[in-house]
């Protein structure tokens, strides 16, 4: 079992903190006008994807600018820190959206951002977030230990050393920018130099620095939760959180964690521990007080995101994916017979951000108006509220 990292209540900062007040629910609608830019920074193995699809759709339908990787790339410069030049021209447009892998500059994010953007990204409990970056970032291959019988346990009795023998032995213009995410993945893409690991004083105030910049830190173990929070915050409707799970590794490949693993993993990456708990017990802050209507929202979101995947799914296939991936993820396989009014939603709920990125880009530099699909977006959410009205009354 992994620690549970249980809440309990500390000062309330700024992260999370607005969320108490009524006044940012859409049942207030006249005083909530839906906001629209927004930057995701998205953290390494913790769901970030699902956030980045639920964003892409939410921009797409509604006409908005993407700050989008150059061509032939899927990331914002990540592992560099992001510059102002990290990005696909936007040809004199405002941007309202970033929402792809890019290295946490707040100096440079808030000169291309217009003023009033939300900030928000998501954290995942350290272990399961480490044991899912190594599995999927195959750092038992780049390391050298696909032939132990368990590289995980093999690469903790001796990580540093593992690590140098890498950089003494390997070239290290091939995999290194994948093993920037080996220790404190999340903090490093949150910006925190790999020089200050160990240096508790930078740690902690890196948290308190994040905690006042962000907006909304949500939390991998409360999906549903964390996007009712983001809706709130957004002043959007539920209909533009509904997600399938995207990335999920499949069965095969995720392992238990024992006990003395959970800690050499804690010890490893202790500054994602801090984070982690720091920003958990700002979530549960926030919700010990919530009021009902905040739970039958997170129940309405679970049964719409079940409605949606009734109506567009046939089933998961485990194949790999194409490009980038390199272990098998679980594949959506969409209804042959689903009706034209919610096909073209479906299909965008299952795409991953390489995909969409390439699809957003072209949108974005098409001058071809025909070519923007948003109206069948739009029309799909009126199509899943009315679903609902049918369904839970
Ligand atoms: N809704 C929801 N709730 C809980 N967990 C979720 C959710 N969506 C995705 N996931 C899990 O997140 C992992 C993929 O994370 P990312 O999308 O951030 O991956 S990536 O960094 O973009 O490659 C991947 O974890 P693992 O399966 O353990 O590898 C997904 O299963």
């Amino acid at each position: 079992i992994l620690p549970s990292f249980q809440p309990s209540l500390i000062r309330i900062t700024k992260a999370n903190q607005g969320f108490l007040s009524k006044k940012n629910s859409s049942l207030n609608k006249r005083s909530c006008i839906p906001k629209k830019n927004v930057v995701f920074l998205k953290t390494h193995k913790t769901g970030g994807s699902t956030i980045t699809n639920i964003l892409n759709r939410f921009g797409e339908s509604r006409r908005l600018t993407f700050i989008l990787p150059k061509l032939g790339e899927n990331r914002l410069d990540w592992p560099w820190f992001f510059r102002k030049d990290s990005f696909y021209p936007l040809n004199g447009s405002t941007p309202n959206i970033l929402n792809n892998h890019a290295r946490y500059n707040p100096d440079v994010m808030q000169e291309i951002m217009p003023n009033d953007t939300v900030y928000i990204t998501i954290v995942r409990n350290p272990i399961t977030q480490f044991e899912s970056s190594f599995s999927y970032m195959t750092f038992d291959k780049i390391l050298g230990m696909q032939n132990s019988t368990d590289p995980l346990e093999e690469f903790f009795k001796n990580p540093e050393q593992v690590l140098v023998n890498y950089v003494l032995t390997q070239d290290l213009r091939i995999n290194s920018d994948r093993l920037k995410l080996i220790r404190n993945g999340m903090f490093y893409d949150l910006g925190l130099e790999s020089k200050d690991f160990k240096n508790q004083k930078k740690i902690r105030s890196s948290i308190e620095k994040l905690d006042s910049q962000f907006d909304l830190v949500m939390i991998t173990e409360y999906f549903e939760e964390s996007l009712v929070l983001l809706k709130r915050l957004m002043c959007w409707e539920i209909d533009d959180v509904v997600f399938f799970r995207l990335k999920q590794r499949s069965n095969e490949l995720k392992r238990t964690i024992s006990k003395s693993l959970q800690k050499k993993i804690m010890q490893w990456s202790q500054a994602d521990v801090q984070l982690y708990k720091h920003f958990n017990r700002t979530f549960w802050t926030v919700l010990k007080n919530i009021g009902k209507d905040f739970w039958d929202e997170v129940n309405l979101l679970k049964a719409k995101n079940k409605i949606m995947s009734d109506l567009c799914l046939q089933q998961m296939n485990q194949v790999s994916s194409e490009l980038f991936q390199t272990v098998q993820t679980k594949q959506y396989k969409l209804r042959t017979n689903i009706p034209y009014s919610t096909r073209e939603m479906c299909k965008r709920m299952t795409w991953d951000e390489i995909k969409y990125v390439k699809h957003l880009r072209e949108l974005q530099t098409s001058k071809d108006e025909k070519k923007d699909s948003n109206g069948i977006l739009l029309k799909a959410t009126a199509w899943l509220t009315n679903q609902l009205h049918f369904y839970l009354i």
